[in-house]
């Protein structure tokens, strides 16, 4: 309650000081009244113990939360905050510790590179985070305008600076903004690095330990050159190889949407570049808008993000199929989340064109879309790569990277190919590590491709983030490639069941939200550590990984221990339990949303065997996280 009241005396003395600009004063406003709606509700002790009871923590993805008034909210004082912990960190020359890189950089002065998506408030958090950075003697590069996270990604090696931010709370919904931290080799700062800069942000005081002008850093804009150089990089990844590939990619017919986010300008201009002609976008979902009002979750994992885009295929089709134009009907649709790292996918399946089907059968006259899930699209792009670049002898010693939680079946193609593979903890900052520790042995050539089941995807190593305009273009390429062999992708990924075996994987999850909601979260993972049967849809339990013990238990069929050995990767809170025939299922809380996550995993001869898997360990695992 006294943090409370020290908010409300604070904002009210902001918005009457003479030197403060309109736009910070009418923000200034709304935090006040933001505090005072809350104080009015009928649960104003919970509200206000919620906006109060912590610091606003980094998870996965650095900053994530709520925006509004408070310290466990994003506002343009939690940000501030964070930026002069970053400061501090940065002038106390700990980023060079903490860099992946071995090879350290030789600049000349510290600098960070600021980029911001669609949402509400990413542009002021943005320039608040560049005028304390200024104000602490640190150099800025900051886009002109939105630019997706891994231009930011870029932008940090291309300006060679000492740190990156990221304004944008990925694919969480409207209500939430956030706060990406990137390390000086462009990818997202680990463990280490996220937890020091966590100390030097939680010993400042939020309102007096802030400098906010004063200081010699410069302030630089980054414009339509960075951007350029950016789209010349993206496209450099392209697999294109003849003239007839660019020609198929004419003949491609693409529905896009951006989820009013940030890939509108930088996701069609590679697919012009690459080639693709016919591309229809979702215009509900065109420009920018934080307040996403047709999609009120913008992630392109949940069907209803790609709703207005599927909708829009279906008229595309109809109306091509009605004029005879069945050259025109959308192929695929693609979604990108607002700060497009992500990329969802859905392919036509039967396109209503009459044309026979790869059993002989003739198509559905009506054209049907199916989405493709992350894990899917993963393995599709990986056996393309592998085709298109380690075949053909263009990348040597090929690895691919991808995460725990991510489909075993990538291990499957792994090995058949002669692939390394890398495993990491969940997040794509530990795949962007890993490409710095190839970096420090001059192997990143060797990097292939980096995936995981969150719908990340990145080939190349000029940014250390997942990212949807190059994994759009690879889509876009991959799609023609087979659409010329007369495949579509579900066709190609038949074949790859076919031959690697029905992997099946399947996320579910639980939201618990404010601090019940952690406590309950706890009590979940405790319970999966503690209290599970020995066996599961009539399977017994034959192995038991705890990455928080960093240790992996074998049983037997009685439920008996019978060996263990080290799970060589850092701590993290996650439970991996394996049954009979080789099904699993992993849980964790995520670090971006307040969830419980349960990846299944099934592996059968055929897709119904596979699917009963997922059903029941979906059925029988629900009913644990209900048990009272
Ligand atoms: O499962 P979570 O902790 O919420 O993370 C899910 C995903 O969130 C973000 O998109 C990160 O960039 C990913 O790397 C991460 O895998």
């Amino acid at each position: 309650m006294k943090t409370y009241e020290i908010w409300k005396e604070f904002l009210t003395e902001q918005i009457h000081l003479h030197n403060s600009n309109e736009e910070i004063k009418n923000i200034n406003r709304q935090l006040l009244q933001d505090l005072e709606e809350c104080a009015a509700l009928e649960n104003a002790g919970e509200e206000i113990y919620e906006r109060f009871y912590k610091d606003i923590e980094f998870g996965t993805g650095g900053l994530r939360g709520i925006l509004g008034a408070g310290t466990n909210r994003l506002n343009i004082y939690t940000v501030a905050k964070a930026t002069q912990g970053i400061a501090d960190y940065i002038r106390a020359g700990e980023y060079r510790m903490d860099s992946p890189l071995r090879q350290k950089k030789n600049q000349a002065g510290t600098s960070v590179a600021i980029s911001y998506d669609s949402r509400i408030y990413s542009e002021v958090f943005a320039k608040i985070a560049a005028q304390v950075l200024t104000a602490n003697d640190i150099d800025v590069y900051l886009y002109e305008e939105l630019m997706p996270t891994p231009a930011l990604s870029f932008a940090v090696r291309q300006m060679d600076c000492s740190m990156g931010i990221m304004i944008t709370a990925s694919h969480n919904p409207a209500k939430y903004n956030g706060y990406k931290v990137y390390d000086d080799s462009g990818c997202q700062v680990t463990l280490t690095a996220a937890e020091k800069i966590f100390r030097y942000i939680e010993r400042l005081d939020i309102f007096t330990d802030v400098k906010y002008s004063g200081g010699d850093g410069i302030l630089n804009m980054l414009g339509d050159e960075t951007v350029k150089n950016y789209l010349d990089a993206v496209q450099a990844e392209s697999t294109l190889s003849s003239e007839e590939e660019r020609k198929a990619l004419s003949r491609l017919s693409v529905v896009y949407t951006p989820l009013n986010g940030t890939g509108n300008k930088p996701v069609r201009a590679i697919l012009e570049r690459i080639g693709v002609t016919k591309i229809a976008v979702v215009k509900e979902q065109e420009l920018p808008d934080g307040h996403f009002p047709t999609c009120p979750y913008p992630n392109p994992e949940k069907r209803e993000a790609l709703e207005l885009g599927l909708e829009l295929c279906g008229r595309l089709a109809r109306e091509a199929a009605a004029s005879g134009q069945t050259a025109d009907i959308p192929d695929i649709l693609l979604a990108t989340d607002p700060d497009c790292d992500r990329v969802g996918l859905a392919v036509c399946e039967s396109s209503g064109r009459g044309e026979e089907g790869r059993n002989g059968k003739a198509k559905e006259s009506r054209p049907v879309y199916r989405l493709l899930s992350g894990n899917e699209v993963g393995v599709l792009l990986f056996d393309f790569l592998i085709k298109k670049k380690a075949e053909t002898g263009l990348k040597k010693n090929p690895c691919v990277i991808t995460t725990i939680v991510s489909t075993r079946m990538t291990a499957a193609i792994a090995a058949k190919h002669g692939v390394r593979m890398i495993l990491t903890l969940t997040g794509f900052k530990f795949i962007g590590e890993q490409i710095a520790f190839l970096e420090n042995e001059n192997r990143e050539a060797e990097f292939l491709f980096g995936f995981e089941e969150s719908y990340g995807y990145l080939s190349g190593t000029y940014v250390r983030d997942k990212d949807a305009v190059n994994g759009s273009m690879l889509i876009c390429e991959m799609a023609a490639y087979y659409k010329e062999k007369g495949l579509t992708l579900a066709d190609r990924l038949e074949e790859l069941y076919q031959e690697y075996g029905y992997f099946k994987n399947h996320l579910i999850d639980f939201t618990f939200e404010g601090s019940k909601g952690m406590e309950i979260m706890n009590q979940l993972m405790q319970r999966f550590r503690e209290e599970l049967p020995s066996r599961l849809i009539g399977r017994p339990i034959l192995e038991v990984a705890d990455y928080q013990k960093q240790e992996r238990y074998f049983l037997n069929e009685d439920g008996q221990p019978s060996g263990s050995v080290c799970i060589n990767l850092p701590k993290s809170d996650v439970i991996e339990v394996v049954l009979e025939g080789g099904s699993s299922f992993t849980v964790r809380p995520s670090g971006t949303e307040p969830k419980i996550k349960i990846y299944l995993s099934a592996k059968g001869n055929t897709a119904q065997e596979s699917e009963k898997v997922i059903v029941d360990l979906t059925e029988e695992l629900t009913k644990i996280v209900h048990r009272k």
